[in-house]
């Protein structure tokens, strides 16, 4: 494992490192920021944070201004790459498929099956790495953007007792029903749909055992809320199965890191207190 980057912020430091993954049998990047308590040696809880769709770790850590608010509420964020990468790594010309865009399953399909195996590196390898080589604690949350609010979401629900809060900016809520996910689920997936569900916000929804509650920010004039988010079909599970979920639509927003970056704040606190 190298060390890449690493800026002096808010009293702490944003890193990025790069290590080579067992799981996805690839080189990966992740940036993490350590707050002055964790560099003073006290083991802080870690915020997990997922990106969306053409991202890379630089996204987050370049324009959401998370810094400041895991400063203040000592907590270590980590943000991973979205895929794995690499020119023996399978890839598409689309912006929405392959490198960029791993959707945070394991892959079943070729080409992808060898490498795609996203959610195994969030759920296990990541959190073990960054147990053991940082001073972080066990104490977990989880957030991301679009494709990573898709999967905060669903790896929260799939797990039970391993994060204590989870939230989303702008999710994809239904991914077997909107056209990002049907084309990532039959490539990676196959074209079983049974098998989408164990990755879809929505049908996951109906079977939880744990209540975790659900916060959610959307934003009212985000140009794929009706095509890609549809927000309304997690409104309607949560009330059906009775899971708690607060959605804050905001008027006037998009789907950019503009709009992330107004209400990070909020969900770092949120993620705060019940890691506190
Ligand atoms: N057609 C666009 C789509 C890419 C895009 O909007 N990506 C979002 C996430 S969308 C869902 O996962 C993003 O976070 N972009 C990076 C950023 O810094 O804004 C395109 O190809 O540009």
């Amino acid at each position: 494992m190298e060390r890449i980057e690493r800026h002096a912020s808010h009293g702490g430091f944003q890193e990025v490192w790069q290590h080579t993954s067992s799981t996805l049998g690839s080189g990966m990047h992740f940036g993490i920021y350590l707050p002055a308590a964790a560099l003073a040696g006290r083991r802080c809880p870690v915020l997990y944070w997922l990106s969306g769709l053409t991202c890379t770790e630089q996204n987050f850590i370049t324009k959401a201004g998370a810094q400041r608010y895991a400063a203040e509420h000592g907590l270590i964020v980590v943000a991973p790459d979205t895929s794995p990468r690499g020119e023996n790594v399978a890839d598409d010309p689309a912006y929405d498929l392959g490198q960029g865009a791993g959707f945070y399953v394991n892959a079943a399909q070729q080409p992808w099956a060898r490498h795609y195996r996203m959610y195994d590196y969030v759920v296990d390898e990541l959190p073990a790495l960054v147990e053991t080589e940082f001073p972080a604690s066990a104490a977990r949350a989880i957030s991301g953007h679009s494709m990573g609010g898709h999967g905060a979401l669903t790896i929260a629900l799939r797990n039970p007792g391993r994060y204590r809060s989870v939230s989303a900016f702008s999710p994809i809520a239904a991914p077997s029903r909107v056209p990002w996910g049907e084309k990532a689920f039959g490539a990676y997936l196959g074209a079983d749909r049974e098998a989408w569900k164990q990755h879809d916000t929505v049908e996951l929804l109906r079977g939880a055992t744990e209540r975790l509650p659900l916060l959610v920010e959307q934003g009212g004039d985000d140009e794929f809320l009706e095509s890609q988010l549809k927000p309304e079909l997690l409104q309607a599970a949560c009330e059906a199965a009775g899971h708690p979920l607060q959605l804050n639509i905001r008027p006037g927003y998009d789907h950019s890191y503009y709009f992330i970056a107004s209400f990070i704040g909020e969900h770092i606190a949120h993620h705060a207190a019940a890691l506190r």
